[in-house]
């Protein structure tokens, strides 16, 4: 980077206090507050109309708050002495001059913000982008789009970068392109926020989460923590022809049976072992016995459920 490695600092925090947004007839954002931390990626994650966007656009000062507010360092994104070397952002996917060349579009960005021509080379090769460097903007993908955006996000070499579903039209190599990238930015003591609905990709990407619904706060917290406090812990898989005989067979024990739609049965209290062996006193016969694990998607799934995030 161009000025040294940035070390995680307070004034690459982000905090949100009690913000609310209220348009004509829904409360798209309602009294929310949590903090993202330097040096770690944050996923921001919701059902769809939970709020995400709006979120992100008041922090960006593009969107006004109803009440509340939200700071970087300790002060609103205007307030910000340099917002461009301070908070990058990629809000959809990138948007540029069709019949202008990828570096042509961050070389304009560089000369109205007031930042060296050669930026946009590093940071264009920083994404990857090198090799359709002088190809027309109209003909990249959207994963190109996306590449360029981030590229452009990270010209003034912020501490803070804002991401709204960046993972969008990216294919599996771009995803895990993506996950290498934002992970080694967090590394070098950067606030990364990215909002996705890919929860599984979050899992893997994410230390920390933020869980909004209807506009307001679910859960936050790091993801192991916020996996491991769920009620549903691990649970055991089995697939039986003789489910009904297996059932009574663990009737006396301390597990909870319960059936899936497909006739799969859901036991917790027990684990695989005790299952296997009351499965073979019973002479049942099991064609899978799996320990289940609570990830991220089942515990989003359990934590939004009943809580509309289209109003
Ligand atoms: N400019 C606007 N005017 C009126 N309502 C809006 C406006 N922008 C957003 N909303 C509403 O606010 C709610 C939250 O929308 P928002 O786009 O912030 O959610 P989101 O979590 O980003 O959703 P998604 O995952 O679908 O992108 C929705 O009900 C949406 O219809």
């Amino acid at each position: 980077m161009s000025d040294g490695q940035p070390r995680p600092t307070n004034d690459a925090q982000i905090v949100v206090t009690g913000l609310s947004k209220q348009y004509r007839n829904v409360r798209a954002v309602n009294n929310l507050s949590f903090t993202v931390e330097p040096g770690r990626v944050t996923g921001f994650l919701g059902p769809n109309g939970a709020g995400k966007t709006t979120t992100l656009r008041m922090l960006l000062n593009l969107v006004t708050p109803t009440t509340g507010q939200a700071t970087i360092g300790g002060r609103r994104y205007p307030d910000l002495a340099d917002p461009l070397r301070h908070v990058g952002a990629v809000l959809e996917a990138s948007s540029a001059h069709k019949g202008r060349t990828g570096i042509n579009h961050l070389r304009v960005i560089c000369a109205a913000a007031g930042l060296p021509r050669q930026r946009a080379d590093e940071a264009l090769a920083m994404v990857g982008l090198t090799p359709a460097a002088k190809r027309k903007f109209k003909g990249y993908s959207l994963g190109m789009k996306q590449r360029l955006g981030i590229a452009a996000a990270m010209l003034g070499d912020p501490r803070v970068l804002i991401l709204d579903e960046p993972a969008n039209g990216l294919d599996p190599e771009g995803i895990r392109w993506m996950r290498g990238f934002l992970k080694g930015l967090a590394a070098e003591g950067r606030t990364v926020l990215v909002s996705s609905h890919l929860l599984s990709e979050m899992q893997l990407l994410a230390d920390d989460v933020v869980i909004i619904a209807a506009g307001q706060l679910v859960r936050q917290g790091p993801v192991d923590q916020v996996i491991g406090s769920m009620a549903q812990g691990v649970r055991v898989r089995v697939r039986t022809p003789q489910a009904e005989a297996l059932t009574r067979a663990l009737a006396d024990g301390p597990g909870t049976v319960e059936t899936d739609e497909q006739g799969i049965l859901l036991i917790a209290g027990v684990d695989a072992p005790t299952v296997g062996r009351a499965a073979l006193a019973a002479g049942v016969e099991l064609h899978e016995l799996t320990t289940e694990r609570p990830d991220l998607e089942r515990v989003f799934l359990e934590l939004t459920a009943g809580k509309a995030g289209i109003r």
